[in-house]
């Protein structure tokens, strides 16, 4: 028997995210040449669903590259994986101003307090609120390295650790694709759940067959039948020597 938590119920600011961006494809901008980084921007920014930011792009180009993202009107990530105490990620988040912000993230180790707060900011941003995603286990930790962090069992892990978040206030969880199931089985259909760790090797374009250093990666089809609601791809794209035709071929088998 599913057991489905009853207590996070289907939100309409994560429904409306749903039914708006184009597609489930993310992609994960952490390009350290602000040039380079324009130009896959201008290739495919407009064929995705979302751009995430994170601190590879954020240290070189600060805010300026996330309002040229908003001001194409690209719905925007902003992945800076806040853990700090409450005060601290309430007042990064309530400095945000940014229209086409629509997701960004603390750790759900940062506890309940610090996730609480990070959704009061979120909250009272005007305009559109950005969803508060928690990120669980990181994709890259493998058992030994979970081991020495104390965590015995990966899948318990995350479970623990999504019910924490969630009932915390956080709309959604970032878990990698192989965590997806038991999460959905969990806490059913409401919260966004996000994936990296996306690798595959399908088509007459390679995604990145090598998994980089994302021990726990699995392929689009997999994260989509997991229940992921967006993939998020950075390395497949940044490598690519047409991450045009890489994007056509993966939108068209997936
Ligand atoms: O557990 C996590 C949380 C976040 N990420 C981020 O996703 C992308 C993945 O990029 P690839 O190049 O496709 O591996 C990257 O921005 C990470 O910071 C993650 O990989 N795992």
């Amino acid at each position: 028997m599913s057991q489905y938590h009853p207590k996070f119920s289907s939100s309409p600011i994560v429904e409306t995210l749903r039914s708006s961006l184009k597609n489930r494809i993310c992609l994960a901008l952490d390009e350290p040449d602000v040039v380079r980084a324009r130009s896959l921007l201008l290739a495919i920014g407009d064929m995705v669903g979302m751009i995430k930011v994170g601190p590879v792009l954020f240290m070189r180009s600060g805010m300026r590259f996330l309002e040229e993202i908003s001001d194409r009107g690209i719905p925007l990530f902003l992945d800076l994986k806040w853990h700090d105490i409450p005060n601290t990620v309430f007042g990064a988040i309530s400095g945000l101003s940014l229209p086409t912000l629509r997701l960004l993230t603390v750790h759900a180790q940062g506890g309940e307090a610090m996730i609480r707060a990070a959704r009061e900011a979120s909250d009272s941003l005007p305009g559109v609120s950005p969803l508060v995603l928690a990120v669980t286990l990181l994709t890259h930790l493998d058992d030994r390295e979970l081991g020495r962090l104390g965590v015995s069992d990966r899948g318990a892990g995350v479970l623990g650790l999504g019910s924490l978040a969630l009932e915390s206030g956080a709309h959604g969880l970032v878990m990698a694709p192989g965590d997806l199931s038991s999460a959905r089985n969990r806490f059913g259909g409401a919260p966004y759940l996000v994936t990296p760790g996306i690798r595959w090797e399908e088509g007459s374009v390679s995604g990145g067959g090598r998994k980089d250093d994302q021990v726990l990666a699995g392929s689009p089809k997999e994260a989509l039948l997991g229940g992921s609601d967006l993939l998020v791809i950075g390395r497949p794209f940044l490598k690519s020597q047409d991450p045009k035709r890489l994007l056509e071929d993966l939108l068209s088998s997936v």
